[in-house]
């Protein structure tokens, strides 16, 4: 076994404060926007070579699921990032899947399944414990298709309406990301035209939509709408297709380039997925600069700007992801200001998080539940945390680096969910983190 991956098998990591992070390093796939991809092309039913796959757990977990739905499912052996789909053929009876309930994104398999089975029967889904995860949402849309939707206590059913429907228009009374693939993918299967009102405009979104145009279907949204064409002709042939580079994991190591006032490439990334973070590094005053496929920090010539961060996720187009917000968080707590932070997307997070930087020393005042405002730069000392969901054990490690002494983080199941192998990559740059022996 070699050390990195000693590394990442770790249950526990321990992370020192070192020289300031320098050099290059590329992210894996985005883990939410793979995960999408893999159901979307379950649900067109075409053969799909989906390229930069990462290796995290969550991607594992749903690669199992297609499987257990009947899907062949094939790495290369010569590059493992690249997936080989192939649909089912022939009527089938519903799996069970209980490993379904490891992941929140095993809604997206219900259209593949209505598609392959004529129903999907789920346990209710899993993924990062932050708060209440409704899918009110997602049952309205496929009750807008016609199909029939029973819950119990254990999960849920869906019936697949005997008619096809040929047109639909469905507006989302919020914008869920999760509803929004839900309804694009229920038009699919149906070869149906969508018109969806107050969609997810994210770009795990647009993502879909450009995967449906690769595959014929005539597929945009703009700030209010999601318009959905199918092709003309029925299409059979393979599809290719790359998963783009994860946002998270980027704007995480960007922020861990930043606390330790390094300079760094981080590169496999599109500009336009990290815009605001860049926009809020400016603000602080850190050089930042998103080119094509690569983000530059340059903290060594941070010059404060003492400037307040309001970070505050939201699900409108442009607005902060979520995902983004924990991260930030962790830099913020370094930066001079009083800094407000808000995630009513995911109202358990700050639950998880904030009494774990607590324990490193940091002073933040709750305001609600999901908000909470402190004062930078705190000063933070080394302690034994743990990572209650993916963003709260990048977080955690990134404010890790800029404690004194030695932080150990214990819950690295939670982050391998997320990132393929996030210390790894840290340590690339110079981090000090190991594997501990406890
Ligand atoms: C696997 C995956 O990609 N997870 C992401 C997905 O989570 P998630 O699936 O939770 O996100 P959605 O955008 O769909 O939902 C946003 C919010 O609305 C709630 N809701 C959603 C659907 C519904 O039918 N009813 C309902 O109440 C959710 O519980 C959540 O609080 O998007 C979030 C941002 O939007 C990200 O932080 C998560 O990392
Ligand atoms: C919340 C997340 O994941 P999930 O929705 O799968 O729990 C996440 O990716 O941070």
């Amino acid at each position: 076994m070699t050390r990195s991956s000693a590394v990442s098998a770790a249950e526990v990591i321990a992370i020192r404060p070192g020289e300031p992070l320098v050099g290059a390093v590329r992210v894996d796939g985005s883990k939410n926007a793979a995960l999408p991809l893999l159901a979307a092309a379950a649900a067109m039913g075409r053969l799909t070579h989906l390229g930069n796959v990462p290796q995290c757990q969550d991607v594992r977990t749903m690669l199992g699921l297609l499987q257990q739905c009947g899907y062949s499912i094939a790495r290369s052996v010569t590059n493992p990032e690249e997936v080989v789909i192939q649909p089912v053929s022939g009527a089938r009876t519903p799996p069970e899947l209980p490993d379904a309930a490891r992941i929140r994104a095993s809604y997206y398999l219900v259209p593949a399944l209505l598609a392959a089975c004529g129903q999907a029967r789920l346990p209710w889904p899993g993924g990062c414990p932050v708060g209440e995860r409704g899918m009110d949402l997602h049952f309205r849309v496929y009750e807008a298709f016609g199909d029939r939707v029973l819950l119990d206590s254990d999960g849920y059913q869906v019936r697949r309406a005997v008619t096809r429907t040929r047109a639909k228009e469905i507006t989302l009374p919020f914008r869920s990301r999760g509803a929004t693939v839900a309804a694009v993918l229920r038009a699919v299967i149906d070869h149906c035209w969508l018109t969806l009102l107050q969609p997810n405009l994210s770009p795990e979104v647009i993502e879909i939509l450009a995967f449906l145009r690769e595959a014929g279907w005539e597929a945009r949204g703009d700030g209010d709408t999601i318009i959905l064409a199918p092709p003309f002709d029925s299409e059979d042939g393979s599809l290719t297709w790359e998963v783009p580079g994860d946002k998270v994991e980027a704007v995480t190591l960007a922020c861990a380039v930043a606390v330790s006032r390094g300079c760094a490439s981080i590169k496999g990334v599109r500009a336009m997925d990290v815009l605001p973070v860049v926009e809020a590094f400016a603000w602080l005053g850190i050089p930042a600069h998103a080119g094509a496929e690569t983000v530059t920090v340059q903290a060594i010539d941070t010059q404060l700007t003492g400037q307040p961060l309001r970070a505050i996720a939201s699900l409108s187009p442009g607005g902060l992801d979520a995902d983004f917000e924990p991260s930030l968080m962790a830099l913020a707590l370094g930066m001079p200001g009083v800094h407000l932070f808000a995630d009513a997307i995911n109202p358990g997070r700050h639950g998880n998080l904030i009494p774990q930087l607590a324990r490193l020393g940091a002073v933040i005042e709750q305001l609600s539940a999901t908000q909470c405002r402190f004062s930078g730069p705190q000063r933070l000392v080394g302690a034994r945390v743990t990572a209650n969901d993916i963003r709260s054990g990048s977080t955690l490690i990134v404010a890790g680096l800029t404690a004194e002494g030695v932080t150990t983080v214990t819950g690295m199941t939670q982050l391998r969910r997320g990132y393929a192998n996030l210390p790894n990559k840290l340590r690339q740059l110079g981090a000090d983190i190991t594997e501990d022996a406890a």
